[in-house]
């Protein structure tokens, strides 16, 4: 019987548990005006990007990993406390509508919703402005009431399992960061998880920003964040802080990265794939910024500039041969083009077994080279939303 209700000490230790979502309507409501601030590059095609993502959760279903969706998980949680109404008003609260009259439809049009998913996938697309009635048009937004949020199905982002607790985000972006009520609803009702066992070592109310993609569990000890576009300094900081006094976590290895589009996430540059072998993208390589935080009475973040890469992780994972597989191989060019699309960002879900895109085939063959088994994904819809393997799943139980 499993006692703990989360469990994911490693990056790389069998997947038994993992949450995804299905790519839904809410992508369907991405014009191109809106494609800077909600964070994609371009407009997928909803019927092919949900049968890319089918042949992903049964690549998954195959090799024995539970495969929960959230907004499945988000329902259980509110008929399972009768919060719906609740739920709406949180939702609504953060959804910018401004305006008292449209905001009383929505609820209105919510509430009458029968099947408590239809209504959670209701709150995921957005409202277009059609949708409501009223005799002054003038007065309402160009095109959306309530804008979609097209970036759910990369679950990876809006919380985080972190040895047999959980961090909810604080998300960077305002488009985001609605996201995070998801995971709030499921760790604050859902029966699967309500318990004072699972610890919470952030909150979605924090000030400071920080997102899943950003944080790696190397071990039971080890963390690796990256202080990204995404994540700051501060948020690590009160993240530790947590961590040391209530987890196994001792060290955080913070990687500095660039802020290019491509890079928002520590996940989209380095990842791990085994015991001892890690992607990474040459990009990052050269002026790589690396700092150590420990625990300490002093908690001093302290720069790593004297050693490589390799010899830092040796050290602090105490494992030998350590080695960096180069997204891209040598070729620069391939490097970029696949790192774009997501080259770096691999599942792993099992030692040395990984599921990547199809498209990459330059570090794809690296990685065969190096031992790795590889579990093939077919994908041109959903890479359209700048996300790979790795960010479109959150593993909930690792063996
Ligand atoms: N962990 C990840 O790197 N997730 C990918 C997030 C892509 C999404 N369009 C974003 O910009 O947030």
């Amino acid at each position: 019987m499993r006692l703990n209700l989360i469990n994911v000490k490693s990056e790389i230790s069998p997947l038994k548990t993992v949450v995804l979502h299905r790519p839904g309507k809410e992508l369907e409501n991405l014009i191109p005006d809106d494609l800077n601030e909600l964070l994609f590059d371009d407009i997928p095609f909803l019927e092919d990007a949900q049968s890319e993502h089918d042949a992903f959760t049964k690549l998954l279903e195959d090799v024995g990993v539970e495969v929960l969706f959230l907004d499945q998980l988000v329902a259980e949680a509110i008929d399972a406390r009768n919060v719906r109404e609740q739920f709406i008003k949180e939702w609504l609260s953060e959804a910018s509508v401004n305006n008292k009259v449209n905001e009383d439809q929505i609820v209105s049009i919510l509430m009458n919703i029968t099947d408590t998913k239809q209504m959670v996938n209701k709150t995921m697309e957005g409202f277009r402005r059609t949708e409501i009635s009223t005799s002054n048009r003038e007065r309402l937004p160009a095109y959306f009431i309530v804008n979609p949020m097209p970036n759910l199905y990369f679950t990876r982002d809006p919380f985080a399992s972190l040895g047999n607790g959980i961090v909810v985000s604080r998300m960077f972006s305002e488009t985001r960061r609605r996201e995070t009520i998801y995971g709030d609803y499921i760790f604050r009702y859902h029966p699967r998880f309500v318990s004072d066992d699972l610890p919470k070592y952030y909150s979605r109310n924090e000030k400071a920003s920080i997102e899943g993609g950003d944080i790696l569990v190397l071990s039971e000890e080890v963390l690796a964040i990256g202080l990204s576009q995404r994540t700051e300094l501060a948020s690590v900081r009160t993240l530790a802080k947590e961590l040391f006094s209530k987890s196994s976590f001792r060290k955080i290895i913070l990687f500095e990265i660039s802020d290019k589009r491509q890079f928002m996430h520590l996940d989209t540059v380095f990842t791990m794939v085994d015991v001892n072998k890690f992607v990474i993208h040459p990009e990052i390589e050269e002026n790589l910024k690396l700092y150590l935080l420990e625990y300490s009475a002093e908690s001093e973040l302290k720069r790593l500039d004297e050693s490589k890469l390799e010899d830092i992780l040796e050290e602090l994972l105490n494992v030998s041969n350590i080695s960096l597989i180069r997204a891209g191989g040598n070729d620069e060019i391939a490097a970029m083009r696949e790192q774009w699309n997501d080259g770096a960002n691999m599942l792993a879900i099992a030692p040395g077994e990984v599921v990547v895109y199809h498209r990459n085939v330059v570090t794809n063959q690296k990685l065969v080279e190096a031992g790795i088994k590889l579990h093939i994904l077919k994908c041109s819809e959903l890479v359209r939303g700048r996300g790979g393997p790795r960010c479109m799943s959150m593993p909930l139980w690792r063996d």
